[in-house]
């Protein structure tokens, strides 16, 4: 018996060599390396290829057999590979780390151009789920050299012993592991075909799978991949594609984009989601690599904008970590990612191009994501200009549609701005765009970048005063009264009142203002609560920018009443509830001075309510 530790020993006899404690390795690796215990079915398919591979240089002819079975407890795989000699086995199987995939001018480059392992870890992954692992293994490079047993056990011992040459006559290699105690359901038959065809279904070689019943062996591997397979038209391709996801992903997609990047390596497809998505949401896609399956969790694999497909791809470039989880973010997957960025955003242009029916039933999914893309890039904008919808004044349309109607493009920061305005300027013939929502702003803001002739501005108190009728000169003389006791009224709120005749006749009063007015307000807020230093620099700069208003409606029979009243201090105790009622309207958020003057307007009104008649009447 020798320890698995006394295998690689020391240049300098005066040196020691680490110890290691294979069950605390393995521990580390089933509790921090690897996700799950299920990664064992990974290494052997993984050794198994390699050795094939391995063998296929050295002997081109040679017939290729990959076999694996399960059943009672114990799972076996089989190859017509490369096979070990008794040295080759001490050497590589037993030491942590090794590997012979490495070797060569070129070491891990070469291995991980030509094998799927590289790190020499992989057969710890088998102790994960195995007491005892026995590999029985024949040399292709030395036919002289007798077959061999390696024997270890999870204690971190093992055995080599050469046997009989007949007891295995042609070159290659069976690890047969057998279970340990609580991990038998990784092992069951089912399990393991489960897990292998996940694990392999595209790798390079015909694989099966035996499950020890007598019926004949099933195949594990399924190529060519299905985006590889040729069809009789691209309507059948279409539909076996649709199929391949819906097993793959459960979802009928929309669409799919095939990712082809002959560069990198890379062939594969995107299946677009057939329901909206969270921009925030990262879908896991599924990387192969050299056909071996490393993840079906990749988050890093496409730009972040493309969150409205799941990829399935094949490559032979893009390193994985350690763990064989994971694609390792190099500056290769980087240039990877935006290459299939580029080849999205092209079938999107294609899409535009060929089959608008299919852009705008793909866009009223996902119109989201691909503002989101079109807010970083011009061009994508003023192809989709066309398409994507926006909530206007003349309701949801795309700009291209509006900007017809409108050369001039008023919007709105918010939601609840639009709700108010928009109809009010609507009706007179102003055109209003809400960008209230995710990304509208930002790409309205790059809309003159893409279409010179249009104008895009922030809807402005002045821009929507100037649309409303003046009221008659005669009028206008006939209220001045009224409309001095309600500005007097309002000084204080840093508010002017101007009085039009707009539509629709129902709403009294409107509360207007823009970003200028608003600052203003601020700093008029922070002026009261600022000490003396502040006090007089912000009163410095007070006064230039313009303030608030509050639009009269002389169409309004209840304006046309309180600008009649008789009594002064109800006038201005109308006005202000005008005021109050206007500014909650507007979602606007309330200062201290606006939520006081609420009360008092309220409480004033009530107090009139409620007053005795006899009160109300002229105390002479
Ligand atoms: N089926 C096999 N046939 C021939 N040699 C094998 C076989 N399985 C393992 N080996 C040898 O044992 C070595 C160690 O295997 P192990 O699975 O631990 O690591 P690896 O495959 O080299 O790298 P990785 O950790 O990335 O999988 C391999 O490099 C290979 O030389």
């Amino acid at each position: 018996m020798t320890s698995a530790s006394a295998a690689a020993l020391p240049a300098d006899p005066g040196a020691n060599t680490f110890q290691v404690d294979l069950r605390g390795l393995v521990d580390l690796l089933s509790h921090h390396l690897y996700s799950s215990p299920r990664v064992y079915v990974r290494e052997l398919l993984q050794n198994a290829v390699d050795a094939v591979t391995a063998r296929h240089a050295v002997d081109p002819q040679a017939a290729i057999r990959i076999r694996l079975a399960a059943s009672g407890g114990r799972v076996t795989i089989e190859d017509s590979g490369i096979g070990l000699t008794a040295d080759e086995a001490h050497s590589l199987l037993a030491t942590i780390g090794r590997s012979s995939k490495r070797g060569g001018e070129h070491g891990l480059e070469n291995a991980r151009r030509e094998f799927l392992g590289q790190f020499g870890i992989g057969l710890l992954a088998c102790f994960v789920v195995a007491r005892r692992i026995r590999v029985t293994t024949r040399s292709a490079r030395d036919p002289q050299a007798a077959p061999v047993e390696w024997l270890a056990a999870d204690d971190g011992t093992y055995t080599v012993r050469e046997l009989p040459h007949d007891a295995r006559r042609e070159p290659g290699t069976t690890v047969e592991l057998e279970a340990r105690p609580g991990a038998g359901e990784w092992m069951a038959p089912a399990k393991v075909e489960q897990l292998a065809r996940d694990y392999g279904s595209l790798l390079p070689y015909d694989i099966t799978f035996d499950d020890g019943t007598g019926g004949e062996p099933r195949p594990v591997t399924d190529r060519p991949a299905v985006w590889d397979r040729p069809f009789p038209t691209p309507a059948a391709r279409r539909v076996a594609l649709a199929g391949h996801c819906s097993g793959l992903f459960g979802f009928t997609p929309l669409d799919s984009i095939d990712l082809d990047l002959p560069l990198a390596g890379v062939r594969g497809v995107a299946y677009v989601l057939p329901e909206p998505t969270s921009p925030a949401h990262r879908s896991g896609h599924r990387v192969h690599l050299k056909g071996m399956l490393l993840t079906d969790r990749a988050d890093n694999l496409l730009p972040d904008w493309a969150f409205f497909v799941r990829a399935v791809l094949d490559t032979d470039t893009l390193r994985p970590t350690a763990s064989r989880e994971n694609l390792y973010d190099d500056e290769t997957l980087a240039a990877v990612r935006e290459a299939l960025g580029a080849r999205i955003r092209a079938w999107l242009a294609e899409l535009a191009a060929s089959d608008p029916e299919r852009l705008a039933a793909f866009l009223a999914v996902h119109h989201l994501g691909v503002k989101s893309l079109a807010r970083h890039d011009p061009e994508l904008l003023g192809l989709m200009l066309p398409w994507l919808p926006f909530e206007t004044s003349d309701g949801s349309m795309s700009l291209q549609e509006f900007t017809a109607a409108h050369p001039e493009i008023h919007f709105t920061r918010s939601v609840e701005e639009f709700r108010q305005i928009a109809p009010i300027a609507a009706a007179h013939g102003l055109g209003v765009v809400n960008a209230g929502y995710t990304y509208d702003a930002d790409l309205l803001a790059l809309l003159p970048a893409v279409r010179p002739e249009l104008k895009v501005a922030e809807l402005d108190a002045g821009a929507v005063t100037e649309r409303l009728d003046p009221v008659p000169t005669a009028a206008e003389l006939a209220l001045a009264p009224f409309l001095s006791t309600a500005r007097t009224r309002l000084q204080a709120q840093g508010c002017d009142v101007v009085l039009r005749a707009f539509q629709p006749v129902s709403v009294p009063a409107l509360y207007l203002d823009d970003r200028q007015a608003r600052q203003e307000r601020d700093r008029t807020a922070a002026l009261d609560s600022a000490d003396s230093l502040w006090t007089g620099i912000l009163g410095a700069l007070r006064g230039s920018a313009p303030r608030a208003r509050l639009v009269l409606n002389h169409n309004n029979p209840l304006i046309r009443r309180i600008a009649s009243l008789p009594d002064e201090g109800l006038t201005g105790t109308a006005v202000e509830s005008l005021y109050g009622q206007a500014l909650l309207m507007s979602q606007r958020p309330l200062r201290a001075a606006d939520t006081a003057l609420l009360n008092r307007a309220f409480l004033g009104l009530l107090e009139w309510a409620t007053h005795p008649a006899d009160a109300l009447e002229d105390p002479q």
